[in-house]
């Protein structure tokens, strides 16, 4: 196996790769620090909540068979008592992957950007990306427009082209409507989860407003 997968990089050159199971990968710190210590981390984090169900959304596109949301988020739904040994909700209990970063990485290494925030204020949290990587603000408002039909930001002129660009059908698919109870049960399961976050990374997301 060859594990040489990155290319060489370059004197005023950066490389970047994305795999988004790195972030809940428990092999994925050390293996990552032994390549390169000064490695920076960016990982975009929207509320678990709804990160469960667009997780939830995205495997319902490929088996449709799947049981309901609510099945598959309770050992027992009588006492309300969560599974998180499903993956669409442990993978929102972010604080405790990053404590495995942070055995690895110190946290001026790491940047959280905030999934509602891309979409609210994409040239905004893309300048905090510039910044962190060390380049100018190059991307700014005026690459964006909001795009109606869409319901997301899309780039006004896509890399080589003079023509907008959105990201494909598979970004932004409509999440089934799950009932409110369910929703609140796992707030409640999150919170704490949250709270310990938005210490270790000094920001707070606003998820449980
Ligand atoms: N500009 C723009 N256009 C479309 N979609 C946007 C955009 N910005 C953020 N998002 C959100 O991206 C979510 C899908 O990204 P993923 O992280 O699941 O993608 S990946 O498959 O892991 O690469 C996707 O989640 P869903 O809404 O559940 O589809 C979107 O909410």
């Amino acid at each position: 196996m060859n594990w040489e997968l990155m290319p060489k990089t370059l004197e005023g050159q950066i490389t970047m790769e994305k795999t988004p199971s790195y972030f809940v990968t428990r092999e994925a710190p050390a293996r990552i620090s032994a390549m390169s210590r000064e490695t920076k981390l960016i990982v975009v984090v929207r509320d678990p909540v709804t990160r469960a169900i667009s997780d939830y959304t995205q495997t319902l596109s490929k088996k449709p068979d799947i049981p309901s949301f609510e099945s598959l988020t309770f050992k027992n739904r009588t006492t309300g008592l969560i599974d998180t040994s499903w993956s669409a909700i442990q993978i929102g209990i972010y604080a405790k992957h990053l404590d495995n970063w942070l055995q690895y990485f110190p946290m001026d290494q790491i940047l959280f950007v905030s999934g509602e925030r891309l979409i609210s204020d994409p040239a905004g949290e893309l300048g905090r990306v510039q910044d962190f990587l060390g380049l100018k603000r190059i991307i700014t408002d005026k690459h964006f427009y909001f795009n109606q039909t869409k319901g997301f930001p899309c780039l006004k002129k896509a890399e080589g082209s003079s023509k907008p660009h959105c990201l494909g059908k598979t970004k932004g698919r409509t999440h089934p409507n799950i009932h409110p109870e369910v929703v609140q049960r796992l707030r409640d399961f999150y919170r704490p989860f949250n709270m310990k976050f938005y210490q270790m990374t000094g920001r707070i997301f606003g998820w449980n407003d």
